[in-house]
């Protein structure tokens, strides 16, 4: 670097300390991108890239974006993973001899932004800070800087703590400088290779130094007191965000008052699978909320209330008396229809309190900002009446949580304009009567632009020239014209300021005085209006605990009136939520798929799962009969039950469950360098070590991923294993197309087959949707195959196939399938037991009984055992 300018020093110097930043650097009225900044941001805004010293040799690329449209352009780089350091001059430069000093005031990161235009409405904006601890125990605390929300927990092991993380679904990630990626567990390095991950330095994770962090920014004399004392990792991990959030911010966050720790146990736990498979909150094959069941659930009028039904369906509830809670006041607001629809419209007029009030917290928010939390405000009196006769606690409770908050609105209303201008230099903030000196000096600047027109008229008057006219000029000032046809006219009093094509501009002792009083008066408006604003705005500040109260408790209003909305239109029933092992369901609907109205009507389906006779239901049927949607119905309707919503069904019963599992389908990862059936064999491993009998499992097609031996013994086993081992013994919906596993239900009493009706007609089959009692003799894929297309001489050709097989016979050329493989191995695997006659288990049996041992009572308990079997 040759050109080593003051400037271009100050420049490095401050670029410096902000490596993995693209520096704005403000010049004027403009941020300027030098160097590789310059080449990446160039790039990426698509601005136009110039270079100082051109053509000498030592040219330094640059751009530059004016300083009062930088949002987008900040917005921009951000969304493209990049971070942002914002540099301002720090000094008035007409006050500062030489170079004027420079800050960085602000570090935007993807993680910590708080501008609306950057920021999805109904999607929280987290950073998610990770910390190791002892024995594979992991902290982990996120936040939402826009909204002020903080959570900490602490997870053990790394499946755990992903599980966790996807869950929360980052925007930013934050890990201790000299933490490898490829140190962390698996599952942990997956979900973070492809994310944003920035860094804070080593020293920061030691105890002493978050602890303070924590305790300050709370106001805690200890953790104890915030109910940390139990998460030392996760108290590490808060205090890094923390930690974090200050070098960026630079700024107070007083909005941040609160931090909730939590327990995984708190809430149904539903591993990252489960969540992509039963499409919770974004869809499987596009990742879009549209088609998920939020997007089916989703009629909240405000986008807090978007955020929080968001978190209730990814959080549902595991305590019985939160569920109930959240049912009754669904129930209540389902049936006072007429006060449901006046609470919607006025929440539909309330605006994002909590970003509000991050920004105002933050003190970036502008007279637009206050003035929009006005008007939400202005809303809340009627709101609360409309709450005060209703009875359920929940709904009690927000009523007394949502706080008119009146001396603000007075205030804002009070102080500040009804359409306040975007920018807070230029006036114009500030309501008429909120201040003595504010109103004296508009009446002086009035009186002066009335003095400018008189003063116009009187020199026509004078000079006889009808066309003369007073100008403005930001750098000229106030300016007499006179075009050149009339000079001749010009008063000798006239002192000559500017000259133009077609004119002079003159200026006369007496304007220039009124000029000096009026443009003093201007400037000094603008001065007073910025310091009241910011006045209000921290007054405003200083109550945001209580506005953060009462935008959690609308927040929460709203979801709730949504659940009510969506209950009444689409039928929906209040669920029977209690302790019991029982999952009974009446004319259970899919909610998805049934709000689609794809044309054909969605057929009803009972359930009745339970811990003594229903615990397996054994599913087979036909290919496209709608297993999987039956399944992932009992599994949405259960997870909607302990959200609190009501469910699509005339009756349910569930019974809480604290984990769902579901086995659906297979994907690639082939990043991570597994196949699909080895995905699906860990999937599946995982479900079987962390089931328990209050589960709830989804196993779709479990084994279809390798051969049919091989995937029906280990279907077979794994069904045998839920049913048979205490510690798991989950309440389970199983389909599969091996029919064989219909057989299981002779030998184990909780194993129940039920298949999904059809009826054949002219070798075709039509689909009934009804799940009905008995097992499914074939798959029809054949059918389906047609169905979907296939030509002709290829379904006719498979069915040729399909008879010589089902008759043991096999021809040249084509497959064989049981005969071959039992001829290849010789020795009886255990999967050929299953295969093997009755005849032949009866034999084993019997030739394993030992009679000398054997009493009358077992002898007649074998030989009912042994009549069951044929
Ligand atoms: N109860 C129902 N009422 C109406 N339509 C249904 C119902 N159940 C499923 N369907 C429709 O049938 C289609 C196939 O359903 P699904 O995928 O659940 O079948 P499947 O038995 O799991 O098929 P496969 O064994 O081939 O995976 C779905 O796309 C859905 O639109």
């Amino acid at each position: 670097m040759a050109e080593q300018t003051p400037m271009m020093r100050q420049y490095l110097e401050i670029k410096s300390g902000y490596p993995d930043a693209i520096l704005f650097f403000r010049m004027g009225d403009f941020y300027e991108m030098f160097l590789d900044d310059a080449l990446i941001a160039a790039r990426i805004l698509d601005i136009t890239l110039t270079s100082r010293n051109k053509g000498s040799g030592d040219e330094i690329p640059f751009c530059g974006v004016p300083y009062h449209s930088v949002t987008p352009y900040i917005a921009k780089l951000i969304e493209t993973g990049h971070k942002v350091a914002i540099c301002e001059q720090v000094e008035d430069p007409k006050q500062t001899k030489g170079i004027v000093r420079r800050e960085v005031v602000r570090v935007i990161t993807p993680g910590l932004l708080i501008e609306a235009e950057s920021l999805a409405p109904d999607e929280n904006n987290y950073l998610l800070a990770l910390c190791q601890g002892e024995g594979d125990q992991w902290g982990i605390a996120w936040l939402d800087l826009s909204t002020g929300e903080f959570r900490v927990t602490e997870l053990n092991g790394g499946p755990a703590a992903a599980a966790e993380a996807v869950c929360v679904h980052p925007r930013e990630i934050l890990l201790g400088e000299g933490v490898e990626l490829e140190t962390l567990p698996a599952d942990l390095r997956d979900f973070v290779t492809d994310k944003i991950v920035s860094r804070a330095p080593a020293w920061v994770y030691e105890r002493d130094y978050t602890r303070s962090l924590v305790c300050d920014q709370f106001g805690a004399a200890s953790p104890e007191s915030l109910g940390l004392e139990q998460m030392p990792w996760g108290l590490i991990a808060a205090g890094a965000a923390l930690h974090y959030l200050r070098e960026n911010r630079k700024s107070a966050i007083p909005h941040i008052r609160e931090i909730k720790v939590y327990q995984r146990s708190e809430h149904l736990a539903l591993d990252p699978a489960t969540r992509r498979n039963l499409e919770i909150t974004a869809t499987m094959s596009e990742g879009k909320k549209n088609g998920s069941l939020l997007g089916c659930l989703d009629r909240t009028s405000t986008s807090m209330g978007a955020r929080r039904l968001k978190q209730w369906l990814s959080y549902p509830l595991v305590g019985l008396e939160p569920i109930r809670q959240r049912l009754y006041a669904v129930e209540e607001l389902l049936e006072q229809a007429g006060v449901r629809e006046e609470l919607v419209a006025q929440l539909k007029g309330i605006a994002d309190l909590e970003r509000l009030n991050g920004r105002i917290g933050m003190a970036s928010a502008g007279g637009r900002d206050l003035r929009a939390m006005h008007d939400s405000l202005q809303r809340i009196p009627a709101l609360v009446d409309l709450l005060a006769p209703l009875q359920s606690d929940l709904l009690r409770s927000l009523c007394t949580a949502i706080d008119p908050l009146d001396e603000l609105r007075n205030l804002i209303e009070r102080g500040i304009v009804e359409s306040p201008p975007f920018s807070l230099r230029e006036g114009g903030i500030i309501a008429t009567g909120y201040n003595e000196e504010l109103d004296e000096l508009r009446a002086i600047s009035r009186e002066g632009k009335g003095f400018i027109a008189r003063l116009e008229a009187q020199e026509r008057a004078r000079t006889g020239i009808s066309s003369l006219k007073i100008r403005y000029n930001k750098v000229f000032g106030y300016s007499i014209e006179i075009t050149k046809s009339n000079l001749a006219n010009v008063p000798e009093d006239y002192i000559r300021r500017q000259t133009l094509a077609n004119a002079e501009r003159y200026i006369t002792q007496e304007l220039k005085n009124y000029e000096e009083k009026i443009l003093g008066a201007e400037d000094r408006i603008c001065e007073l209006e910025f310091t009241l604003f910011q006045e209000i705005r921290e007054q405003v500040a200083a109550q945001s605990g209580r506005i953060a109260r009462t935008a959690d408790g609308l927040a929460s209003l709203d979801v709730l009136v949504s659940l009510a909305l969506v209950a009444d239109e689409r039928g929906y029933t209040k669920p029977q939520v209690d302790e019991s092992d029982s999952i009974e369901i009446t004319d259970g609907r899919h909610p998805v798929i049934e709000s689609m109205k794809l044309g054909e009507r969605f057929v009803p389906n009972d359930t009745r799962l339970d811990g003594a006779e229903n615990q397996i239901l054994m599913i087979t049927g036909p290919n496209m009969a709608g297993k999987s949607t039956y399944m992932r119905q009992v599994a949405l309707i259960t997870l909607m039950a302990q959200a609190g919503s009501f469910v699509p069904a005339a009756a349910a019963r569930i019974g809480i469950a604290d984990r769902i599992f579901t086995r659906v389908g297979a994907g690639d990862n082939l990043a991570r360098g597994q196949s699909t059936f080895m995905l699906e064999m860990m999937e599946a491993a995982g479900i079987l070590r962390n089931a328990t009998p209050r589960s709830l499992i989804v196993m779709d097609e479990i084994g279809r991923g390798t051969s049919t031996f091989d995937g029906v013994s280990i279907a077979w086993a794994v069904a045998e294993f839920i049913h048979d081992t205490p510690t798991c013994r989950s309440r389970t919906l199983f389909a599969t197309h091996y029919h064989e596993l219909a057989e299981l239900a002779t030998t184990r009493e909780r194993i129940k087959n039920y298949t999904v009706a059809v009826r054949e007609w002219n070798d075709q089959v039509i689909f009934l949707r009804t799940i009905v009692p008995g097992s499914a003799s074939h798959s029809y894929g054949i059918q389906v195959a047609r169905l979907a297309g296939m030509p002709r001489d290829v379904i006719e050709r498979a069915k040729e196939i399909l008879h010589n097989l089902e008759r043991g016979e096999y021809e040249e050329g084509a497959p064989r399938l049981a005969k071959s493989r039992k001829t290849k191995s010789t020795e009886a695997s255990p999967q050929f037991t299953l295969f093997e006659s009755n005849e032949d288990l009866l034999r084993q049996r019997l030739k394993k009984l030992n009679l000398s041992v054997t009493t009358p009572l077992e002898a007649l308990n074998l030989l009912d055992e042994l009549k069951k079997m044929i």
